[in-house]
């Protein structure tokens, strides 16, 4: 039977990456993608922009809505302090069963709990399920029309205290103009647009920061 591109992507790390060696593992993925088949991981530009964002808040809690393959997953969790909780939320199964054997093989489950699960679903279950009180850090990177729903939501669950930082993938393309515009003018955000490219592509994209103001 035909392989899957996650499938052949989870092959590429198999091969090429390190155990235990999270840097390989993006490589091994990046290597993949630009030169094999192209695949919708955060990639290598856009990761700088998260790696810096991530280095600058040194999350303790961080909420990531759309795991995929787990790229950006390790990307964040090998920057986490020691003791820092990650939850990644993915919708497709299959999906999830290559995220987690990217994971493993980049050796940062200690850091992350997949759930696999619509964010509508478990995002007011968060706390009851996962003791969270309020998450440092939300990486969207999920379905592109669920950014807005699943903000508001957050808000009303109390899951952001001031300070909270959202991150924003693909504002540009394939695009989220409601939520961009619900951050950039509400009050309750400070918003910033980080330029960047659509991963492995010259194509314009980047990414969204607002932090929460309470
Ligand atoms: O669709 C994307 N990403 C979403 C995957 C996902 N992985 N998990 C979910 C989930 C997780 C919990 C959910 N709960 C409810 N819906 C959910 C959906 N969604 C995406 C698409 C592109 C893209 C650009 C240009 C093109 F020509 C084609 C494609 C680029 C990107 O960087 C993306 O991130
Ligand atoms: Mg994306």
């Amino acid at each position: 039977t035909q392989s899957t591109r996650p499938q052949r992507l989870l092959g590429a790390v198999q091969k090429n990456a390190t155990r235990g060696d999270p840097c390989s593992v993006v490589k091994a993925i990046d290597h993949f993608c630009r030169h094999k088949e192209w695949a919708m991981n955060v990639g290598d530009e856009k990761g700088c922009i998260l790696d810096s964002v991530v280095s600058e808040i040194n999350p303790a809690t961080v909420l990531e809505l759309g795991t995929y393959c787990g790229y950006s997953t390790v990307r964040i969790a090998s920057r986490l302090p020691p003791h820092a909780k990650l939850i990644t939320l993915e919708f497709n199964p299959d999906f999830a069963v290559i995220a987690r054997q990217v994971i493993a093989w980049a050796g940062v489950e200690e850091k992350v709990q997949l759930v696999e699960g619509a964010s509508g679903d478990w995002i007011p279950k968060m706390k009851e399920q996962f003791g969270i009180k309020t998450f440092d850090l939300v990486f969207l990177d999920h379905w592109k029309d669920r950014y807005l729903p699943d903000t508001k939501l957050m808000e009303e669950c109390g899951l952001l205290r001031k300070g909270s930082v959202l991150l924003a993938d693909n504002v540009i393309c394939p695009g989220t103009p409601e939520y961009l515009e619900y951050v950039r003018n509400s009050p309750r955000y400070e918003s910033r647009y980080f330029k960047s490219h659509l991963e492995y592509t010259k194509v314009e994209d980047g990414l969204e920061k607002s932090v929460f103001l309470g």
